[in-house]
Order: C-alpha cells, then structure tokens, then sequence
C-alpha cells in the first residue's frame, strides 16, 4: 500500500522551502511515503500594503491552508512557529515541531556591519512591532520605516538604497541559502526573538491517526518544549501574531528558561520577565511569565495596541 500526504502550503520561497523540508525528511523517514504539495495564497500574501496589526493579523496566514484540510484537499500544513495563531480551529491540531532553526534576529545591511555602528538617524527597515520597539527603547535617534512583503522583496528594498538596515530572520536567510546576508546575529539581549521563531510546525486533521503516527518522526521534543513555553506566554497574553511580544526559551542544564518582554511601539516603556522550571512544566512556565509581565502592567500597553 503507498499513502500519499498532500501538504498544503503557502507560495512564497521560504514558505515552499519549508514544505519541501518537511516532504523530504518525511520521504527519508518513510521511504514507501508518496508526499506531494499543494500550494495556495492566502489573505496575509494578498494585503501587503496595510500594517499587519490594523487588518487583524490574526491567523492571516494560515487559514486558507486550514480549510484545505478541513475540506480534505490537504492532509497536512506547514507553518513557520511564529505566523501560527495560539487556538486551532474545531478539528484541527498542531501535532508536530521540528527541529528549530536558529532563532535569533538578523541585522541586514550593505553598508554597516553591525546595530551599534549606524550612525544616528539612521533609517532601519521592519514592520515587527516587536523588532520595533526592543530597536526603539535601546536607539531612540534610528528612523524605523514600515517594510512588508517576503524575504526577497524585502531585500531588494534594501538594496534600492530605501533603508540603512533591515531585521530579518535569521532562519528565513539561512533556508534561503544567504547567509552572507547575515551582517550580525542580535542577541537575545538586544532583540528578543518572536514566540517560535526559527521553527516549523505540522497541523492536522484531529482524527486523522494514520497521518499522526507518520509525522511522529519529525518531532523533536526539546523544541516543542522550547516553543510550548512560548506560546503559552503568548496565550496568556492574548498576543497575536502581530504585537510587541518577544518570548524566547532556552534549555539550560535540563531547565526550560523563559524570557518574555512586552514593549510599546515607541519605545517609551518595555516590560520584561523570565523564570525557569523543568520541561515537563512548560504550559505552567508560559503562564507564570505571562502573569509577572501582566502584573507589572504589560496589558496597558497591550490594550493601546490591540485598539481597545
Ligand atoms: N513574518 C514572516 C516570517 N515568518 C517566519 C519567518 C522566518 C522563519 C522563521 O522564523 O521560522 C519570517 C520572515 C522574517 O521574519 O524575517
């Protein structure tokens, strides 16, 4: 018997980079596996001249590919961690985490080889309400300018000279095969990264078992615990995939550590929290960073935001 998955997936390169990766490593794991993609627009891809916190970025991204399997025209979807919105809909699961990329911001620049050496004034690219504020609270004097569209695109205005710098993933230019695009990787400490970033995850049919028991090959555990914590801050927070929430986990000597940060776009005020416990209290550590942060009034700043 040969099975065929059907993966449904975003167009954009690093969105088909990320299908073929994950059909290559399901091929691999099971040779007698027919994998094949189907591509798709979504409204995120369509509306790229409004800032994504105004057109309600929630789940932009994704839900086309959600009512494709749904309708049962795909079996699986691809997502990048971090487009992926906290609830799934009725009948639907995140099953699988692969492996994370590196997850650190990317400064991208033909002219300076790193944040510190922009002189003042200096104009930086990003539309992250994230990258934004952490780049504002430590650079008052840097212009931000909105930048949208995929990663090429976002290179080529670079390049037309629009702005001194750009902030990208840096697990978007390596999959991309540009790592020498990479000028200097942004610590956490400087940018801390999006809940997720860096890595990709699976969603599927809630009853589908057959496909779940194929997919299991690609879980890595230590990742999902990393981005489990993250998106339960994130839940607690009722952030988006378009705010100014950074949320990063790290393993260290068998710990989870959560560093959470909510911030104002202007950079006026910046929250940040952090706590560590084991893997197996992900979920629990989410929340508690979510609650030090809510309690030190991140949820003003976030109501601003949000417009209510
Ligand atoms: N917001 C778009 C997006 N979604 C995922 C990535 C990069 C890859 C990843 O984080 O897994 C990017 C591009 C970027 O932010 O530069």
């Amino acid at each position: 018997m040969t099975r065929t998955i059907r993966i449904a997936t975003r167009k954009s390169p690093l969105a088909m980079w990320q299908a073929e990766y994950v059909a290559a490593r399901l091929t691999e794991a099971h040779p007698d596996l027919t994998v094949t993609l189907v591509p798709m627009s979504t409204k995120g891809d369509k509306i790229l001249d409004t800032p994504l916190a105004k057109v309600g970025g929630k789940g932009l991204f994704v839900k086309e590919l959600e009512v494709a399997m749904l309708e049962g025209r795909a079996d699986i979807a691809v997502h990048s961690m971090k487009d992926v919105p906290v609830d799934f809909p009725d009948g639907l699961i995140l099953h699988t985490i692969c492996e994370r990329e590196d997850p650190r911001d990317a400064f991208v620049s033909n002219n300076y080889s790193a944040l510190d050496d922009l002189p003042e004034g200096a104009v930086v690219g990003t539309s992250s309400l994230r990258r934004q504020c952490q780049l504002r609270a430590q650079r008052p004097d840097l212009v931000i300018k909105d930048l949208r569209g995929n990663v090429n695109t976002r290179l080529a205005k670079l390049d037309a000279g629009e702005y001194d710098a750009i902030i990208l993933a840096t697990a978007g230019l390596l999959r991309l095969e540009m790592p020498e695009r990479i000028k200097a990787k942004l610590t956490p400490e400087q940018i801390l990264p999006a809940v997720g970033q860096g890595a990709v995850g699976i969603e599927c049919r809630a009853e589908d078992k057959e496909t779940q028991t194929l997919l299991n090959a690609l879980q890595h555990d230590d990742t999902a615990a990393r981005v489990t914590a993250e998106r339960a801050m994130n839940l607690r927070l009722q952030g988006g995939c378009q705010v100014p929430i950074g949320s990063y986990a790290e393993i260290i000597d068998d710990q989870l550590w959560l560093r959470g940060l909510v911030g104002h776009p202007d950079g006026s005020k910046q929250f940040t929290a952090e706590a560590k416990a084991p893997l197996s209290e992900a979920l629990n550590l989410g929340e508690q960073v979510a609650d030090a942060l809510l309690a030190q009034g991140a949820d003003e700043v976030l109501k601003e935001v949000y417009g209510n």
